[in-house]
C-alpha cells in the first residue's frame, strides 16, 4: 500500500471552527486527486476537555488526547499540521463549557474553585492543564516566521483600512512600574552543564517548602527567575487609579491572562481590588462566604451576588456604583452590557488590544460608549515600553498611513516553551515572607530571591538548540528579503544579556558581512522600526516570545488592518511544519453576530495562506507534483480573491465567510484549469471551474438566502455537528459541485 501523505487540520472553537465546516470539504475535495489526505484532529476546548475525563463518559462520548498526540507528531519529520486559533480559556470561560458539557450529557466534573481532597485536587490539575494557552506551546515545537505576504500588503496599500486621527494634545499614555516589577528584580544565568535544579522556599522561620521538584536543564539552557512584589503593585495600582481619575482619562488594564494564565490573573485581580476596594473591604466577610474569587474578574463578583437576599445584595450594589462614581471611568468591553476591563480577564488580551487602541486615535470606549483617551496600565515594565514608544510616535507624527508604511516582519524564538511563555508550571503566588531558592543537584543556589507575602514569583528557561534555530532562522529571512534585521534585546535586562552573548557567538558562524543586523533594547528598537516604517522602509523584528506574540498583532493591525491576514509558519526544529493561520485569536463577537443573523464575518485568509505553504511543503517534502501545482494555483487564487475583495464583509446580506470560500474555490479551480503542468488536474479542474462559474449566481443566491434568521447551532462550545455543517453549507449546488470531484484515489 502506497503512503498517503498527510495534512492534519485542526478543529478548534468559535469562529474559525463554523469556517471550517465551509472550507474543510472544499480543500479535502480538491487536494484528493494529489492524493492527499487532509485529516481533521479535533483539538477545541470541549473536545480538550472531554479528552482529560474519559472515566466519566460513556463509551460513546469518550474522545482521544488528540492534542497529545499532535505534540508527538510536531517532533516528527513527517509533521504538516496547520492550526486554526483556539480558545485559549480563562476560568470564567472554562467553567462555561463545563456548564454547557454538562447539559449536554457529558458527566464531567464541575471546576473545583479550591481542591482540598485528593480527588478534588486530581480534578483541579486536570482542568488547569486545559487552561488559559494550553494549545500552542504544546504544537509550536520550532520557532515562528510571521510575515504580511506581498499581496496581503499590497493591497493594504491600495484599499487603506480606518486609520483613527491622533492629535499630539492626546492624554492617552501607558502606565507601568519603576520598580520592584518583574523585569527590575530579574536575575538570569547560562548554564555551563546539564543539571536537574528544585525550586524552593524558606520562610523567615527557617522552614523550607518545596514548590517544584527537581526537574532537568541543559547544558547551554538559559534560566531566569524574578518576582513581583505585591505591596508594589498594590501601590502602583492605586496610583494610577488617582492620575486616571485627576486627569480624566479612562483606566484600562492589559494583560495576557491566557497566555501568563497564573501571574496575570493574580495581577489582574489586585487590579479588581484596588478598583473596587471599598466593596471588598466593607462586605469581605460576604464575598469569602460566596466563594468570589476577584483572579476570575470582576464579573465573578456580579454574578455570585445575585444569589444574595435582596437587601444585602443592593447595599452592595450601591457600594459599587459609589466605586463607579469616585474613581475614574473604566474603559469598556461593551458599553451596552455594561461589561468593564475588569469584567472578565480574557476580555482584553494585550497582544491584540494595545494595537486596537492605537489604531483607534489612541481611544478605548467609556460606559456612554463614546470614544474616550486612556490610560493604558500595563504593571510590568519589562515589554510596557514598546506601546509607550508608538503613543509617542503617533502623537509627534500623526497616525500611520497604511497606504505607503513599509512592513515589519517577525522572527520569534518560541520552541520547546521558551522563555515567559513556558513559565507557568514554575510560577507561584508567595505565602508568606522569605527566600525563593533555584537549588541545583548538588545543592548550590543558581538563584535567589527575597520575597514576602503574596508576591509573585517565577522561572523562566530557555534551551540552547531554540536559540541557534532562531538565529539561523533570522539570518535566513535576513539574507533572503535582503532587509535589516533588528535583534529586540535590552543590555541592561538580566535575561537579555545572557541572550546576547548567544546572539553574537552564534551570528559569527554565518557570513553576515553583506546584512544589517542591529540589537537595540525594545524601546530602541520600536523607535527605529517606526522611524524606518514611516519612511515606507521594511524591517525584520528578530525577538522572544512575547515580543513575538506582541509585535505579530501590533504591526499587522496597523499595516493591513488585522492580524488574520498573516503568513504564519513554524519550521518545526525536526523538519516538519506547522502553519499557524494568521497570528490573531478566535473573535468570539463573530460567532455572536452568525447565531444571531446568521452572516459570518470571519475571514478565512489566514487559512488560506496556511494551506498553500503546507501544500508547498508537503510537495516539496514528499516530491508529490501535484501538491505543488495545487499549492502554486491556490497562491493564484488568492491573489485574485484579494484583488477582487472577497474577504467577507461586516454587514449581513453581504458575502460572508461562506460567499468568500465559494470564491476561492471558484478562483483555485480557474488557476488550476489554467496551469498546463499536469494535464490530469487541468482536465478535471476545467470541468469543475466550468459548472461553478455557470452556477454562480444561484450559488451566491443559495448562500445569501441563508442569511437574516438566527441560527441555533445547540452549542457554544460544542456546536451540534450537524445543524453546524448545515448553516455552513447551505448551498445545494455547491456542495454538489464540490462532491462531484473524484475523491476514490485517496486511501483513507
Ligand atoms: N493563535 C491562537 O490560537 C490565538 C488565540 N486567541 C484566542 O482568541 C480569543 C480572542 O482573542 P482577542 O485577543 O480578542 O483577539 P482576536 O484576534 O480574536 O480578535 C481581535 C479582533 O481582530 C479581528 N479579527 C481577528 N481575526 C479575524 C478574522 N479571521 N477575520 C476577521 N476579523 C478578525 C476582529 O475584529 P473586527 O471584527 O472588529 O475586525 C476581532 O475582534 C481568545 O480566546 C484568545 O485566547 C488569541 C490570539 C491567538
Ligand atoms: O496561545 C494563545 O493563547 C495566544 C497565542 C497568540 O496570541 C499568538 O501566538 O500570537
Ligand atoms: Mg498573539
Amino acid at each position: 500500500m502506497s503512503i498517503v501523505p498527510k495534512i492534519v487540520y485542526t478543529k478548534t472553537d468559535e469562529a474559525p471552527a463554523l469556517a471550517t465546516y465551509s472550507f474543510l470539504p472544499i480543500i479535502k475535495a480538491f487536494t484528493a486527486p494529489a492524493k492527499i489526505n487532509v485529516e481533521s484532529k479535533d483539538i477545541s476546548l470541549a473536545a480538550r476537555i472531554l479528552a482529560i475525563f474519559p472515566e466519566y463518559l460513556s463509551n460513546d462520548q469518550k474522545i482521544p488526547d488528540n492534542l497529545s498526540e499532535l505534540g508527538e507528531l510536531a517532533k516528527n519529520p513527517e509533521a504538516n499540521i496547520i492550526k486554526l486559533p483556539n480558545i485559549s480559556a480563562s476560568v470564567p470561560q472554562l467553567k462555561a463549557a463545563i456548564k454547557e458539557l454538562q447539559e449536554q450529557g457529558f458527566k464531567i466534573p464541575n471546576y473545583p474553585e479550591e481542591a482540598n481532597t485528593p480527588e478534588e485536587k486530581d480534578i483541579q490539575k486536570r482542568y488547569n492543564s486545559v487552561k488559559g494557552s494550553a494549545v500552542n506551546p504544546v504544537l509550536r515545537e520550532g520557532n515562528s516566521d510571521r510575515r504580511a505576504p506581498k499581496a496581503v500588503k499590497n493591497f493594504a496599500r491600495n484599499n487603506p483600512h480606518s486609520m483613527g486621527a491622533w492629535s499630539s494634545d492626546s492624554l492617552t499614555h501607558v502606565a507601568t512600574m519603576s520598580e520592584n516589577d518583574f523585569r527590575a528584580n530579574e536575575k538570569s544565568l547560562t548554564l555551563s552543564e546539564a543539571t536537574n535544579v528544585k525550586i524552593e522556599f524558606t520562610d523567615n522561620e527557617g522552614n523550607t517548602s518545596v514548590l517544584k521538584d527537581s526537574f532537568p536543564l541543559l547544558a547551554g539552557e538559559i534560566i531566569d527567575a524574578s518576582v513581583m512584589s505585591k505591596k508594589a503593585l498594590l501601590a502602583f495600582l492605586s496610583e494610577q487609579i488617582k492620575d486616571a481619575k485627576e486627569n480624566n482619562v479612562l483606566f484600562s488594564l492589559h494583560m495576557k491572562a491566557t497566555m501568563m494564565k497564573v501571574s496575570d490573573p493574580i495581577i489582574f485581580g489586585h487590579a479588581v481590588t484596588t478598583f473596587f476596594k471599598p466593596v471588598f473591604e466593607k462586605h469581605q466577610a460576604v464575598l469569602e462566604e460566596l466563594g468570589v474569587e476577584e483572579n476570575n474578574g470582576f464579573g465573578d463578583l456580579i454574578s455570585k451576588i445575585q444569589a444574595l437576599p435582596e437587601a444585602k445584595r443592593i447595599e452592595i450594589e450601591d457600594d459599587i456604583d459609589a466605586c463607579y462614581n469616585n474613581g475614574p471611568a473604566l474603559a469598556m468591553v461593551n458599553s451596552d452590557k455594561g461589561i468593564t476591563n475588569l469584567h472578565v480577564p480574557s476580555d482584553v488580551i494585550i497582544d491584540a488590544s494595545m494595537p486596537a487602541m492605537i489604531r483607534t486615535s489612541g481611544q478605548m470606549w467609556n460606559a456612554k460608549g463614546e470614544q474616550q483617551d486612556t490610560k493604558a496600565v500595563i504593571p510590568d515594565s519589562s515589554y510596557a515600553p514598546i506601546y509607550e514608544a508608538t503613543i509617542n510616535f503617533c502623537k509627534q507624527n500623526g497616525a500611520f498611513d497604511p497606504t505607503t508604511m513599509g512592513t515589519v516582519p517577525n522572527v520569534g524564538l518560541m520552541a520547546q516553551k521558551a522563555e515567559e511563555y513556558g513559565s507557568h508550571d514554575k510560577t507561584f503566588e508567595i505565602k508568606g515572607n522569605g527566600v525563593v531558592r533555584v537549588v541545583d543537584a548538588s545543592g548550590k543556589t543558581l538563584i535567589e530571591h527575597n520575597v514576602e507575602d503574596g508576591d509573585i514569583w517565577r522561572m523562566c528557561q530557555v534551551k540552547d538548540a531554540p536559540i541557534q534555530d532562531w538565529i539561523k532562522l533570522a539570518v535566513k529571512r535576513a539574507t533572503a528579503t535582503n532587509t535589516p534585521a533588528v535583534f529586540w534585546l535590552d543590555e541592561t535586562r538580566a535575561h537579555d544579556i545572557e541572550l546576547i552573548k548567544k546572539v553574537d557567538k552564534y551570528l559569527s558562524n554565518y557570513d553576515t558581512s553583506l546584512l544589517e543586523i542591529h540589537i537595540l533594547s525594545p524601546y530602541y528598537a520600536t523607535l527605529f522600526t517606526l522611524d524606518r516604517i514611516k519612511e515606507g522602509l521594511d524591517t525584520i523584528s528578530v525577538t522572544g516570545n512575547v515580543l513575538r506574540d506582541f509585535l505579530t498583532d501590533l504591526f499587522p493591525i496597523l499595516e493591513v488592518g488585522t492580524s488574520a491576514k498573516m503568513l504564519s509558519i513554524v519550521p518545526l526544529m525536526n523538519g516538519g511544519g506547522l502553519f499557524e493561520t494568521g497570528a490573531g485569536g478566535s473573535a468570539p463577537k463573530h460567532v455572536q453576530q452568525f447565531v444571531k443573523e446568521g452572516h459570518l464575518r470571519w475571514d478565512s485568509l489566514g487559512e488560506f495562506l496556511a494551506l498553500t505553504v503546507s501544500l508547498e511543503h508537503l510537495g516539496e517534502n514528499l516530491k508529490n507534483s501535484k501538491a505543488l501545482i495545487l499549492a502554486e494555483t491556490l497562491d493564484l487564487a488568492t491573489d485574485k480573491f484579494l484583488e477582487n475583495k472577497k474577504s467577507p464583509s461586516r454587514k449581513v446580506y453581504e458575502l460572508d465567510n461562506r460567499g468568500s470560500h465559494f470564491y476561492l474555490a471558484l478562483y483555485w479551480a480557474e488557476a488550476l484549469a489554467n496551469q498546463s503542468k499536469d494535464a490530469d488536474l487541468k482536465n478535471l479542474f476545467t470541468k469543475i471551474y466550468k459548472e461553478l462559474f455557470a452556477s454562480k449566481s444561484k450559488i451566491l443566491l443559495e448562500l445569501n438566502s441563508a442569511q437574516g434568521d438566527e441560527i441555533d447551532l445547540k452549542g457554544y462550545y460544542l456546536p451540534n455537528d450537524e445543524l453546524a455543517n448545515k448553516a455552513m453549507r447551505p448551498s445545494e449546488t455547491f456542495n454538489k459541485i464540490i462532491a462531484s470531484i473524484p475523491a476514490e484515489s485517496v486511501l483513507m
